[in-house]
Protein backbone atom coordinates (compact mmCIF):
# COMPACT_ATOMS: atom_id res chain seq x y z
CA UNK A 1 0.00 0.00 0.00
CA UNK A 2 2.51 2.50 -0.96
CA UNK A 3 2.96 4.64 -3.11
CA UNK A 4 6.54 5.15 -5.08
CA UNK A 5 6.57 8.20 -6.93
CA UNK A 6 9.69 7.31 -9.44
CA UNK A 7 12.51 9.71 -10.36
CA UNK A 8 12.88 12.17 -10.86
CA UNK A 9 12.31 13.88 -8.03
CA UNK A 10 13.51 16.66 -8.06
CA UNK A 11 10.75 18.96 -9.98
CA UNK A 12 10.68 22.29 -9.07
CA UNK A 13 7.55 22.02 -6.79
CA UNK A 14 7.39 18.45 -6.22
CA UNK A 15 7.90 19.79 -2.42
CA UNK A 16 4.62 21.58 -2.10
CA UNK A 17 2.40 19.18 -4.23
CA UNK A 18 3.78 15.49 -3.41
CA UNK A 19 3.28 15.44 0.62
CA UNK A 20 2.95 12.45 2.52
CA UNK A 21 -0.93 13.62 3.42
CA UNK A 22 -1.44 14.78 -0.13
CA UNK A 23 -0.03 11.18 -1.89
CA UNK A 24 -2.24 9.58 1.10
CA UNK A 25 -4.84 11.13 -0.52
CA UNK A 26 -4.45 9.73 -3.95
CA UNK A 27 -3.99 6.29 -2.52
CA UNK A 28 -6.90 6.46 -0.90
CA UNK A 29 -8.59 7.39 -4.34
CA UNK A 30 -7.09 4.72 -6.22
CA UNK A 31 -7.95 1.89 -3.21
CA UNK A 32 -11.39 2.62 -3.32
CA UNK A 33 -12.46 3.48 -7.24
CA UNK A 34 -9.65 2.04 -9.42
CA UNK A 35 -11.29 -1.52 -9.48
CA UNK A 36 -14.29 0.33 -10.80
CA UNK A 37 -12.59 2.40 -13.29
CA UNK A 38 -11.07 -0.91 -14.72
CA UNK A 39 -14.24 -2.38 -14.94
CA UNK A 40 -15.86 0.47 -16.75
CA UNK A 41 -12.99 0.04 -19.12
CA UNK A 42 -13.32 -3.34 -19.89
CA UNK A 43 -16.93 -2.46 -20.42
CA UNK A 44 -16.29 -0.03 -23.67
CA UNK A 45 -14.17 -2.76 -25.42
CA UNK A 46 -17.62 -4.84 -25.60
CA UNK A 47 -20.07 -1.94 -25.94
CA UNK A 48 -17.87 -0.90 -28.92
CA UNK A 49 -17.68 -4.45 -30.44
CA UNK A 50 -21.48 -4.58 -30.15
CA UNK A 51 -21.94 -1.57 -31.67
CA UNK A 52 -19.15 -2.09 -34.78
CA UNK A 53 -21.78 -5.18 -35.51
CA UNK A 54 -24.69 -3.63 -35.73
CA UNK A 55 -23.55 -0.42 -37.16
CA UNK A 56 -26.08 1.17 -34.61
CA UNK A 57 -26.01 2.79 -31.26
CA UNK A 58 -29.49 3.68 -29.16
CA UNK A 59 -30.48 6.01 -26.14
CA UNK A 60 -30.66 3.20 -23.40
CA UNK A 61 -33.66 1.40 -22.54
CA UNK A 62 -33.25 0.79 -18.93
CA UNK A 63 -32.48 4.76 -18.25
CA UNK A 64 -35.87 6.09 -20.05
CA UNK A 65 -37.71 7.26 -16.88
CA UNK A 66 -34.54 9.56 -16.03
CA UNK A 67 -34.77 11.37 -20.04
CA UNK A 68 -38.45 11.71 -19.52
CA UNK A 69 -38.61 12.52 -15.45
CA UNK A 70 -38.56 16.22 -14.44
CA UNK A 71 -35.00 17.44 -12.94
CA UNK A 72 -32.24 19.79 -13.09
CA UNK A 73 -29.18 19.72 -11.84
CA UNK A 74 -27.90 22.00 -9.00
CA UNK A 75 -27.71 25.28 -9.59
CA UNK A 76 -24.27 27.10 -10.97
CA UNK A 77 -22.34 29.38 -8.50
CA UNK A 78 -22.05 33.15 -9.27
CA UNK A 79 -18.24 32.78 -10.57
CA UNK A 80 -19.72 29.77 -13.29
CA UNK A 81 -23.14 31.39 -14.36
CA UNK A 82 -20.98 33.61 -17.11
CA UNK A 83 -18.88 31.39 -19.20
CA UNK A 84 -19.36 33.08 -22.61
CA UNK A 85 -15.67 32.76 -23.55
CA UNK A 86 -13.60 29.81 -22.06
CA UNK A 87 -9.74 29.95 -23.18
CA UNK A 88 -8.08 26.43 -22.95
CA UNK A 89 -4.38 25.61 -22.39
CA UNK A 90 -1.93 23.34 -20.30
CA UNK A 91 -1.26 24.77 -16.80
CA UNK A 92 2.33 24.11 -17.46
CA UNK A 93 4.72 25.51 -18.26
CA UNK A 94 4.09 28.76 -16.03
CA UNK A 95 4.02 31.29 -18.88
CA UNK A 96 1.13 29.80 -20.26
CA UNK A 97 -0.45 29.67 -17.27
CA UNK A 98 -0.15 33.10 -16.73
CA UNK A 99 -1.06 34.11 -20.33
CA UNK A 100 -4.00 32.35 -19.89
CA UNK A 101 -4.98 33.79 -16.54
CA UNK A 102 -4.39 37.20 -18.03
CA UNK A 103 -5.97 37.10 -21.43
CA UNK A 104 -9.37 38.22 -20.38
CA UNK A 105 -11.92 35.54 -20.64
CA UNK A 106 -14.63 34.72 -18.00
CA UNK A 107 -13.14 30.56 -17.77
CA UNK A 108 -9.63 28.90 -18.03
CA UNK A 109 -9.83 25.25 -18.63
CA UNK A 110 -6.49 24.47 -17.32
CA UNK A 111 -5.81 21.04 -19.81
CA UNK A 112 -3.60 18.35 -18.54
CA UNK A 113 -5.34 15.87 -21.24
CA UNK A 114 -5.64 16.57 -25.32
CA UNK A 115 -3.10 20.03 -24.32
CA UNK A 116 -0.46 18.46 -21.95
CA UNK A 117 2.06 16.07 -22.78
CA UNK A 118 2.11 13.99 -19.67
CA UNK A 119 5.48 14.17 -18.51
CA UNK A 120 6.09 13.83 -14.87
CA UNK A 121 8.00 17.23 -14.97
CA UNK A 122 4.95 18.72 -16.73
CA UNK A 123 2.46 16.94 -14.18
CA UNK A 124 4.30 18.17 -11.11
CA UNK A 125 4.57 21.72 -13.02
CA UNK A 126 1.52 22.01 -13.89
CA UNK A 127 0.01 21.24 -10.43
CA UNK A 128 2.46 23.88 -9.07
CA UNK A 129 1.26 26.36 -11.15
CA UNK A 130 -2.72 25.68 -10.62
CA UNK A 131 -1.65 25.88 -6.55
CA UNK A 132 0.12 28.91 -7.05
CA UNK A 133 -2.45 30.19 -9.30
CA UNK A 134 -5.05 29.79 -6.89
CA UNK A 135 -3.12 32.42 -4.24
CA UNK A 136 -2.22 34.71 -6.85
CA UNK A 137 1.44 34.28 -6.23
CA UNK A 138 2.33 32.42 -9.41
CA UNK A 139 4.87 34.39 -11.60
CA UNK A 140 8.14 33.66 -14.10
CA UNK A 141 10.73 35.14 -16.10
CA UNK A 142 11.25 33.69 -19.37
CA UNK A 143 15.27 32.70 -20.24
CA UNK A 144 15.30 36.00 -22.28
CA UNK A 145 14.30 38.38 -19.41
CA UNK A 146 10.39 38.58 -19.84
CA UNK A 147 8.76 39.16 -16.79
CA UNK A 148 5.19 37.44 -16.47
CA UNK A 149 2.60 38.15 -13.50
CA UNK A 150 -0.66 37.99 -13.06
CA UNK A 151 -2.96 41.05 -13.57
CA UNK A 152 -4.79 43.20 -11.01
CA UNK A 153 -6.55 45.12 -13.11
CA UNK A 154 -9.27 42.61 -13.91
CA UNK A 155 -11.31 40.09 -12.18
CA UNK A 156 -9.66 36.45 -13.83
CA UNK A 157 -10.62 33.55 -15.17
CA UNK A 158 -12.63 31.05 -13.12
CA UNK A 159 -10.47 28.10 -13.54
CA UNK A 160 -12.13 24.55 -14.68
CA UNK A 161 -9.13 21.99 -14.78
CA UNK A 162 -9.35 19.12 -16.64
CA UNK A 163 -7.80 15.79 -15.75
CA UNK A 164 -7.01 13.03 -17.36
CA UNK A 165 -9.43 10.67 -19.35
CA UNK A 166 -9.81 7.36 -17.25
CA UNK A 167 -7.70 5.36 -19.98
CA UNK A 168 -4.42 7.06 -19.05
CA UNK A 169 -1.97 5.19 -16.25
CA UNK A 170 0.65 7.37 -14.35
CA UNK A 171 3.56 5.27 -14.33
CA UNK A 172 5.16 7.34 -12.61
CA UNK A 173 3.20 6.80 -9.37
CA UNK A 174 2.57 2.82 -8.32
CA UNK A 175 -0.33 1.76 -5.56
CA UNK A 176 -0.10 -1.75 -4.76
CA UNK A 177 2.39 -2.59 -7.65
CA UNK A 178 0.13 -1.08 -10.47
CA UNK A 179 0.61 2.01 -12.07
CA UNK A 180 -1.93 4.62 -10.53
CA UNK A 181 -4.97 6.64 -12.31
CA UNK A 182 -3.73 9.65 -14.26
CA UNK A 183 -7.10 10.96 -13.63
CA UNK A 184 -7.43 10.38 -10.26
CA UNK A 185 -3.42 11.46 -9.27
CA UNK A 186 -4.75 14.92 -11.47
CA UNK A 187 -7.63 14.99 -9.39
CA UNK A 188 -6.75 13.86 -6.26
CA UNK A 189 -3.71 16.33 -6.11
CA UNK A 190 -5.98 19.25 -7.56
CA UNK A 191 -8.55 18.72 -4.98
CA UNK A 192 -6.38 18.22 -1.70
CA UNK A 193 -4.25 21.49 -2.16
CA UNK A 194 -6.59 23.74 -3.70
CA UNK A 195 -10.57 22.43 -2.79
CA UNK A 196 -10.71 24.29 0.65
CA UNK A 197 -9.38 27.85 -0.88
CA UNK A 198 -10.81 27.42 -3.88
CA UNK A 199 -14.22 26.82 -1.86
CA UNK A 200 -14.02 29.68 0.37
CA UNK A 201 -12.84 32.02 -2.44
CA UNK A 202 -16.13 30.90 -4.31
CA UNK A 203 -13.94 29.79 -7.36
CA UNK A 204 -13.94 26.51 -7.03
CA UNK A 205 -13.46 22.99 -7.05
CA UNK A 206 -14.38 23.31 -11.05
CA UNK A 207 -13.55 20.52 -13.32
CA UNK A 208 -13.62 19.37 -17.03
CA UNK A 209 -14.60 15.37 -17.50
CA UNK A 210 -13.21 14.67 -20.60
CA UNK A 211 -14.05 10.98 -22.88
CA UNK A 212 -16.50 9.60 -21.06
CA UNK A 213 -18.42 6.82 -22.72
CA UNK A 214 -20.76 5.81 -20.34
CA UNK A 215 -23.00 7.03 -17.72
CA UNK A 216 -21.74 5.09 -15.23
CA UNK A 217 -18.43 6.65 -16.06
CA UNK A 218 -19.73 9.60 -14.29
CA UNK A 219 -21.74 7.88 -11.32
CA UNK A 220 -17.95 6.67 -10.68
CA UNK A 221 -16.80 10.17 -11.10
CA UNK A 222 -19.69 11.63 -8.89
CA UNK A 223 -18.93 9.09 -6.18
CA UNK A 224 -15.48 10.45 -6.39
CA UNK A 225 -16.54 13.81 -5.72
CA UNK A 226 -18.66 12.62 -2.78
CA UNK A 227 -16.26 10.94 -1.04
CA UNK A 228 -13.28 13.62 -1.78
CA UNK A 229 -15.96 16.40 -0.23
CA UNK A 230 -16.65 13.93 2.57
CA UNK A 231 -12.99 13.48 3.23
CA UNK A 232 -11.89 16.54 3.66
CA UNK A 233 -14.88 18.25 5.86
CA UNK A 234 -16.23 20.19 2.91
CA UNK A 235 -19.72 20.64 1.83
CA UNK A 236 -21.33 17.94 -0.33
CA UNK A 237 -22.02 19.81 -3.68
CA UNK A 238 -19.15 21.98 -3.75
CA UNK A 239 -17.68 20.32 -6.97
CA UNK A 240 -18.68 20.85 -9.95
CA UNK A 241 -18.43 19.16 -12.94
CA UNK A 242 -18.57 19.93 -16.68
CA UNK A 243 -18.55 16.83 -18.70
CA UNK A 244 -17.27 17.14 -22.65
CA UNK A 245 -19.77 15.25 -24.82
CA UNK A 246 -17.01 13.60 -26.85
CA UNK A 247 -17.68 10.21 -27.91
CA UNK A 248 -20.53 8.40 -29.99
CA UNK A 249 -21.77 6.55 -26.95
CA UNK A 250 -21.81 9.76 -24.82
CA UNK A 251 -24.19 11.45 -26.92
CA UNK A 252 -26.52 8.58 -26.30
CA UNK A 253 -26.12 9.26 -22.65
CA UNK A 254 -26.60 13.01 -22.11
CA UNK A 255 -29.58 13.17 -20.24
CA UNK A 256 -27.99 10.31 -17.73
CA UNK A 257 -24.56 11.87 -16.93
CA UNK A 258 -26.27 15.25 -15.88
CA UNK A 259 -28.82 13.08 -14.01
CA UNK A 260 -25.39 11.10 -12.10
CA UNK A 261 -24.15 14.27 -11.76
CA UNK A 262 -26.73 16.26 -10.72
CA UNK A 263 -25.55 17.41 -7.46
CA UNK A 264 -22.55 18.11 -9.21
CA UNK A 265 -23.12 19.13 -12.46
CA UNK A 266 -22.77 22.34 -14.63
CA UNK A 267 -22.84 21.24 -18.26
CA UNK A 268 -21.87 19.70 -20.98
CA UNK A 269 -19.29 20.66 -23.89
CA UNK A 270 -19.39 20.07 -27.64
CA UNK A 271 -15.56 18.34 -27.94
CA UNK A 272 -16.18 17.97 -31.58
CA UNK A 273 -12.76 16.83 -32.60
CA UNK A 274 -12.79 13.95 -29.80
CA UNK A 275 -15.90 13.49 -30.84
CA UNK A 276 -14.93 13.12 -34.71
CA UNK A 277 -12.00 10.95 -33.11
CA UNK A 278 -14.74 8.26 -31.57
CA UNK A 279 -16.75 8.14 -34.69
CA UNK A 280 -14.01 6.58 -36.35
CA UNK A 281 -13.06 4.69 -33.90
CA UNK A 282 -15.94 2.95 -32.91
CA UNK A 283 -17.19 2.30 -36.52
CA UNK A 284 -13.94 1.70 -38.09
CA UNK A 285 -14.60 -1.53 -39.14
CA UNK A 286 -18.45 -1.60 -40.07
CA UNK A 287 -18.26 -0.86 -43.58
CA UNK A 288 -17.73 2.12 -46.47
CA UNK A 289 -20.83 4.50 -44.70
CA UNK A 290 -18.30 4.91 -41.66
CA UNK A 291 -15.95 6.75 -43.64
CA UNK A 292 -15.60 10.31 -43.13
CA UNK A 293 -14.05 12.69 -45.87
CA UNK A 294 -11.20 14.40 -45.34
CA UNK A 295 -10.62 15.93 -41.73
CA UNK A 296 -10.37 19.39 -42.78
CA UNK A 297 -14.02 18.61 -44.75
CA UNK A 298 -15.65 17.38 -41.86
CA UNK A 299 -17.08 20.58 -40.63
CA UNK A 300 -20.00 21.62 -38.09
CA UNK A 301 -22.32 22.07 -40.44
CA UNK A 302 -22.58 18.39 -41.75
CA UNK A 303 -25.97 17.39 -40.78
CA UNK A 304 -24.61 14.49 -37.81
CA UNK A 305 -22.27 17.29 -36.58
CA UNK A 306 -25.48 19.43 -36.09
CA UNK A 307 -27.61 16.49 -34.54
CA UNK A 308 -25.16 16.24 -31.98
CA UNK A 309 -24.99 19.96 -30.96
CA UNK A 310 -28.55 20.68 -31.76
CA UNK A 311 -29.15 17.63 -28.98
CA UNK A 312 -26.83 19.03 -26.28
CA UNK A 313 -28.15 22.41 -26.57
CA UNK A 314 -31.74 21.32 -25.84
CA UNK A 315 -30.80 18.68 -23.46
CA UNK A 316 -28.73 20.84 -21.25
CA UNK A 317 -30.60 23.41 -21.23
CA UNK A 318 -34.20 21.23 -20.11
CA UNK A 319 -31.68 20.23 -17.22
CA UNK A 320 -30.24 24.11 -16.56
CA UNK A 321 -27.22 23.27 -17.21
CA UNK A 322 -25.00 24.89 -19.76
CA UNK A 323 -24.07 24.22 -23.34
CA UNK A 324 -20.49 25.22 -24.04
CA UNK A 325 -19.34 25.24 -27.44
CA UNK A 326 -16.44 24.30 -29.00
CA UNK A 327 -13.10 24.51 -30.35
CA UNK A 328 -12.23 25.84 -33.62
CA UNK A 329 -9.07 24.96 -34.51
CA UNK A 330 -7.87 28.29 -36.63
CA UNK A 331 -4.96 29.88 -34.70
CA UNK A 332 -3.87 33.34 -35.10
CA UNK A 333 -0.26 34.11 -36.15
CA UNK A 334 0.68 37.99 -34.35
CA UNK A 335 3.89 37.72 -37.24
CA UNK A 336 1.94 36.75 -40.33
CA UNK A 337 -1.37 39.03 -40.73
CA UNK A 338 -3.55 37.67 -43.11
CA UNK A 339 -3.27 33.99 -41.16
CA UNK A 340 -4.62 36.21 -38.28
CA UNK A 341 -6.99 37.62 -40.65
CA UNK A 342 -8.46 33.61 -41.41
CA UNK A 343 -8.68 32.66 -38.03
CA UNK A 344 -10.46 35.25 -36.95
CA UNK A 345 -12.84 35.14 -39.67
CA UNK A 346 -13.28 31.01 -39.30
CA UNK A 347 -13.29 31.30 -35.60
CA UNK A 348 -15.58 34.12 -35.42
CA UNK A 349 -18.21 32.45 -37.83
CA UNK A 350 -17.93 29.70 -35.51
CA UNK A 351 -18.76 31.60 -31.95
CA UNK A 352 -21.51 33.26 -33.51
CA UNK A 353 -22.76 29.57 -35.13
CA UNK A 354 -23.11 28.39 -31.64
CA UNK A 355 -24.07 31.36 -30.03
CA UNK A 356 -27.33 31.48 -32.68
CA UNK A 357 -27.68 27.95 -31.95
CA UNK A 358 -28.34 28.53 -27.90
CA UNK A 359 -24.75 27.73 -26.78
CA UNK A 360 -23.72 29.54 -23.63
CA UNK A 361 -20.15 30.26 -24.10
CA UNK A 362 -17.38 28.51 -26.34
CA UNK A 363 -13.63 27.83 -26.30
CA UNK A 364 -10.96 29.54 -27.89
CA UNK A 365 -7.17 28.10 -27.94
CA UNK A 366 -5.17 31.83 -28.47
CA UNK A 367 -5.18 34.92 -26.14
CA UNK A 368 -5.84 36.56 -29.36
CA UNK A 369 -9.41 35.22 -30.04
CA UNK A 370 -10.42 35.80 -26.24
CA UNK A 371 -12.38 39.13 -27.48
CA UNK A 372 -14.13 38.03 -30.66
CA UNK A 373 -15.85 35.02 -28.61
CA UNK A 374 -16.89 37.35 -26.57
CA UNK A 375 -18.45 40.09 -28.84
CA UNK A 376 -20.26 37.04 -30.72
CA UNK A 377 -21.77 35.84 -27.56
CA UNK A 378 -22.81 39.16 -26.16
CA UNK A 379 -24.21 40.17 -29.51
CA UNK A 380 -26.84 37.58 -28.20
CA UNK A 381 -26.70 36.93 -24.78
CA UNK A 382 -26.90 40.83 -24.41
CA UNK A 383 -26.74 41.64 -20.17
CA UNK A 384 -28.26 38.27 -19.85
CA UNK A 385 -25.18 35.72 -17.91
CA UNK A 386 -25.76 32.83 -20.11
CA UNK A 387 -29.16 31.29 -22.13
CA UNK A 388 -30.30 28.43 -20.21
CA UNK A 389 -34.00 29.84 -20.63
CA UNK A 390 -33.78 28.99 -24.26
CA UNK A 391 -34.95 25.29 -24.41
CA UNK A 392 -34.77 24.80 -27.85
CA UNK A 393 -37.70 22.60 -27.53
CA UNK A 394 -38.36 23.24 -31.62
CA UNK A 395 -34.92 20.15 -32.00
CA UNK A 396 -36.11 16.72 -32.45
CA UNK A 397 -33.23 14.39 -32.72
CA UNK A 398 -33.27 10.97 -33.52
CA UNK A 399 -30.70 8.25 -33.10
CA UNK A 400 -30.70 7.73 -37.40
CA UNK A 401 -29.76 11.66 -36.92
CA UNK A 402 -26.33 11.38 -34.81
CA UNK A 403 -25.48 8.58 -37.08
CA UNK A 404 -26.03 9.57 -40.19
CA UNK A 405 -22.67 9.50 -40.94
CA UNK A 406 -22.54 8.15 -44.30
CA UNK A 407 -24.10 10.84 -45.62
CA UNK A 408 -21.63 13.49 -45.09
CA UNK A 409 -20.24 15.34 -47.98
CA UNK A 410 -16.72 15.69 -48.86
CA UNK A 411 -14.18 12.90 -50.14
CA UNK A 412 -11.09 11.35 -49.22
CA UNK A 413 -7.95 12.69 -51.26
CA UNK A 414 -4.46 11.18 -51.34
CA UNK A 415 -3.64 14.64 -50.34
CA UNK A 416 -5.21 14.44 -47.26
CA UNK A 417 -4.22 11.01 -46.74
CA UNK A 418 -0.18 12.31 -46.42
CA UNK A 419 -1.80 15.27 -44.44
CA UNK A 420 -3.03 13.21 -41.70
CA UNK A 421 0.48 11.37 -41.86
CA UNK A 422 2.26 14.35 -41.96
CA UNK A 423 0.50 15.57 -38.67
CA UNK A 424 0.01 12.67 -36.80
CA UNK A 425 3.71 12.06 -37.11
CA UNK A 426 4.53 15.85 -36.11
CA UNK A 427 2.25 16.02 -33.36
CA UNK A 428 3.62 12.71 -32.09
CA UNK A 429 6.98 14.02 -31.85
CA UNK A 430 5.89 17.42 -30.54
CA UNK A 431 4.14 15.79 -27.68
CA UNK A 432 7.38 13.30 -27.09
CA UNK A 433 9.11 16.24 -26.82
CA UNK A 434 7.36 17.49 -23.41
CA UNK A 435 4.70 19.50 -25.52
CA UNK A 436 0.86 18.58 -25.70
CA UNK A 437 -0.20 21.18 -28.28
CA UNK A 438 1.21 22.81 -31.43
CA UNK A 439 0.37 24.70 -34.17
CA UNK A 440 0.76 23.06 -37.59
CA UNK A 441 0.10 24.98 -40.79
CA UNK A 442 -2.33 27.29 -38.48
CA UNK A 443 -4.33 25.19 -37.35
CA UNK A 444 -4.09 23.64 -33.29
CA UNK A 445 -3.35 20.18 -33.16
CA UNK A 446 -3.56 18.29 -29.71
CA UNK A 447 -4.27 14.79 -28.97
CA UNK A 448 -7.92 14.73 -29.92
CA UNK A 449 -6.99 15.91 -33.56
CA UNK A 450 -4.22 13.65 -34.02
CA UNK A 451 -6.82 10.93 -33.06
CA UNK A 452 -8.34 11.71 -36.11
CA UNK A 453 -5.79 11.64 -38.32
CA UNK A 454 -4.42 8.48 -37.53
CA UNK A 455 -7.26 6.93 -37.21
CA UNK A 456 -8.80 8.06 -40.35
CA UNK A 457 -6.18 6.24 -42.21
CA UNK A 458 -6.24 2.93 -40.69
CA UNK A 459 -10.21 2.84 -41.29
CA UNK A 460 -9.37 3.95 -44.89
CA UNK A 461 -6.95 0.68 -45.21
CA UNK A 462 -9.35 -1.52 -43.65
CA UNK A 463 -11.72 -0.60 -46.03
CA UNK A 464 -9.62 -0.06 -49.03
CA UNK A 465 -11.15 3.49 -49.74
CA UNK A 466 -10.74 4.83 -53.58
CA UNK A 467 -9.01 8.40 -53.48
CA UNK A 468 -11.17 11.05 -54.90
CA UNK A 469 -7.96 12.78 -56.41
CA UNK A 470 -5.96 9.96 -57.69
CA UNK A 471 -8.30 6.98 -57.77
CA UNK A 472 -5.86 5.07 -56.07
CA UNK A 473 -7.17 2.74 -53.19
CA UNK A 474 -5.79 3.04 -50.05
CA UNK A 475 -3.88 0.20 -49.10
CA UNK A 476 -1.16 -0.76 -46.74
CA UNK A 477 1.63 -0.23 -49.24
CA UNK A 478 0.60 3.30 -50.25
CA UNK A 479 0.17 4.18 -46.86
CA UNK A 480 3.73 2.93 -46.26
CA UNK A 481 4.98 4.88 -49.06
CA UNK A 482 3.32 7.98 -48.58
CA UNK A 483 4.75 7.88 -44.81
CA UNK A 484 7.91 6.92 -45.92
CA UNK A 485 7.82 10.54 -48.09
CA UNK A 486 6.19 12.47 -45.36
CA UNK A 487 8.61 11.53 -42.96
CA UNK A 488 11.08 12.84 -45.42
CA UNK A 489 9.69 16.18 -45.82
CA UNK A 490 9.76 16.72 -42.42
CA UNK A 491 13.42 15.69 -41.93
CA UNK A 492 13.76 18.62 -44.59
CA UNK A 493 11.95 20.91 -42.50
CA UNK A 494 12.93 20.14 -38.97
CA UNK A 495 16.76 21.99 -39.57
CA UNK A 496 17.27 20.49 -35.42
CA UNK A 497 19.13 16.94 -36.69
CA UNK A 498 19.07 16.51 -33.18
CA UNK A 499 15.76 16.43 -32.50
CA UNK A 500 14.53 14.82 -35.35
CA UNK A 501 16.04 11.81 -34.24
CA UNK A 502 15.26 12.25 -30.68
CA UNK A 503 11.66 12.87 -31.13
CA UNK A 504 10.48 12.33 -35.62
CA UNK A 505 11.84 9.07 -35.67
CA UNK A 506 10.60 7.38 -32.82
CA UNK A 507 7.01 8.92 -33.42
CA UNK A 508 7.35 7.92 -37.22
CA UNK A 509 7.44 4.20 -35.59
CA UNK A 510 4.48 4.59 -33.09
CA UNK A 511 2.43 5.98 -36.31
CA UNK A 512 3.61 3.48 -38.84
CA UNK A 513 2.45 0.46 -35.83
CA UNK A 514 -0.93 2.71 -35.56
CA UNK A 515 -2.18 3.05 -39.13
CA UNK A 516 -0.52 -0.31 -40.13
CA UNK A 517 -1.61 -2.51 -37.73
CA UNK A 518 -4.40 -4.29 -39.22
CA UNK A 519 -5.14 -7.00 -36.45
CA UNK A 520 -4.99 -4.71 -34.07
CA UNK A 521 -5.95 -1.06 -33.36
CA UNK A 522 -4.70 0.98 -30.38
CA UNK A 523 -7.52 2.31 -28.61
CA UNK A 524 -5.41 5.61 -27.76
CA UNK A 525 -2.29 6.59 -29.71
CA UNK A 526 -0.91 8.30 -26.32
CA UNK A 527 -1.00 4.67 -24.73
CA UNK A 528 2.19 3.57 -26.75
CA UNK A 529 3.72 6.84 -27.32
CA UNK A 530 3.28 7.48 -23.29
CA UNK A 531 5.84 4.42 -23.21
CA UNK A 532 8.45 6.39 -24.66
CA UNK A 533 7.82 9.53 -22.61
CA UNK A 534 10.26 10.54 -20.14
C1 LIG B 1 -9.55 19.41 -28.93
C2 LIG B 1 -9.33 20.14 -27.68
O1 LIG B 1 -9.29 19.57 -26.63
S1 LIG B 1 -9.09 21.82 -27.72
C3 LIG B 1 -8.43 22.21 -26.13
C4 LIG B 1 -7.09 21.67 -25.94
N1 LIG B 1 -6.12 22.36 -26.76
C5 LIG B 1 -5.56 23.51 -26.32
O2 LIG B 1 -5.85 23.91 -25.22
C6 LIG B 1 -4.60 24.24 -27.20
C7 LIG B 1 -4.41 25.62 -26.68
N2 LIG B 1 -3.54 26.44 -27.53
C8 LIG B 1 -2.22 26.34 -27.48
O3 LIG B 1 -1.66 25.51 -26.79
C9 LIG B 1 -1.46 27.33 -28.31
O4 LIG B 1 -2.28 28.37 -28.73
C10 LIG B 1 -0.77 26.75 -29.56
C11 LIG B 1 0.23 25.70 -29.15
C12 LIG B 1 -1.77 26.13 -30.50
C13 LIG B 1 -0.04 27.88 -30.28
O5 LIG B 1 0.82 28.46 -29.34
P1 LIG B 1 2.03 29.40 -29.79
O6 LIG B 1 2.73 28.76 -30.94
O7 LIG B 1 2.82 29.72 -28.58
O8 LIG B 1 1.28 30.68 -30.31
P2 LIG B 1 1.79 32.17 -30.38
O9 LIG B 1 3.25 32.22 -30.63
O10 LIG B 1 0.92 32.91 -31.32
O11 LIG B 1 1.51 32.72 -28.91
C14 LIG B 1 1.58 34.07 -28.60
C15 LIG B 1 1.52 34.20 -27.09
O12 LIG B 1 0.26 33.71 -26.63
C16 LIG B 1 0.46 32.69 -25.68
N3 LIG B 1 -0.57 31.66 -25.87
C17 LIG B 1 -0.95 31.06 -27.03
N4 LIG B 1 -1.96 30.21 -26.80
C18 LIG B 1 -2.21 30.27 -25.48
C19 LIG B 1 -3.14 29.61 -24.65
N5 LIG B 1 -4.03 28.74 -25.14
N6 LIG B 1 -3.12 29.89 -23.33
C20 LIG B 1 -2.24 30.78 -22.82
N7 LIG B 1 -1.34 31.45 -23.57
C21 LIG B 1 -1.32 31.18 -24.88
C22 LIG B 1 1.83 32.13 -25.96
O13 LIG B 1 2.34 31.53 -24.77
C23 LIG B 1 2.60 33.37 -26.37
O14 LIG B 1 2.96 34.08 -25.20
P3 LIG B 1 4.24 35.05 -25.12
O15 LIG B 1 3.99 36.15 -26.10
O16 LIG B 1 4.25 35.50 -23.70
O17 LIG B 1 5.43 34.23 -25.47
O1 LIG C 1 -11.72 18.28 -25.99
C1 LIG C 1 -12.25 18.72 -26.97
C2 LIG C 1 -12.29 18.05 -28.21
O2 LIG C 1 -12.77 18.64 -29.19
O3 LIG C 1 -11.82 16.90 -28.25
MG1 LIG D 1 -11.11 16.18 -26.29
Amino acid sequence: MTIIAKEPYEVPGSETILTDEALGFVEELHQRFAGTRNELLENRVTAQAEAAKSGKLEFPAETQHVREGDWTVAEAPASLQDRRVEITGPPAPAKMAINALNSGAKVWLACLEDALSPSWFNLIDAQKNLYEGARRTLAFTSPEGKEYKLREDIKLPTVVVRPRGWHLPEKHIEIDGAPAVGALVDFGLHFFHNAKLLHELGEGPFYYLPKLEHYLEARLWNDIFTFAEEKLGLPHGIVRATVLIETIPAAFHMDEILYELRDHASGLNAGRWDYLFSIIKYFRASGKDFVLPDRAQVSMTQPFMRAYTELLVQTCHKREAFAMGGMAAFIPNRREPEVTAKAIEKVRDDKSREANDGFDGSWVAHPDLVDLCAEEFTKVLGDKPNQVDRKREDVSVTAEDLLNIGEAEGDVTEAGVRMNLYVAVYYTAIWLSGNGAVAIHNLMEDAATAEISRSQVWQQIHNGTVTADTGATVTAELVEKLLGEEVERLRGEITDAEAFSKYFEPAAEVVKKLVLDSEQYQDFLTLPAYELLD
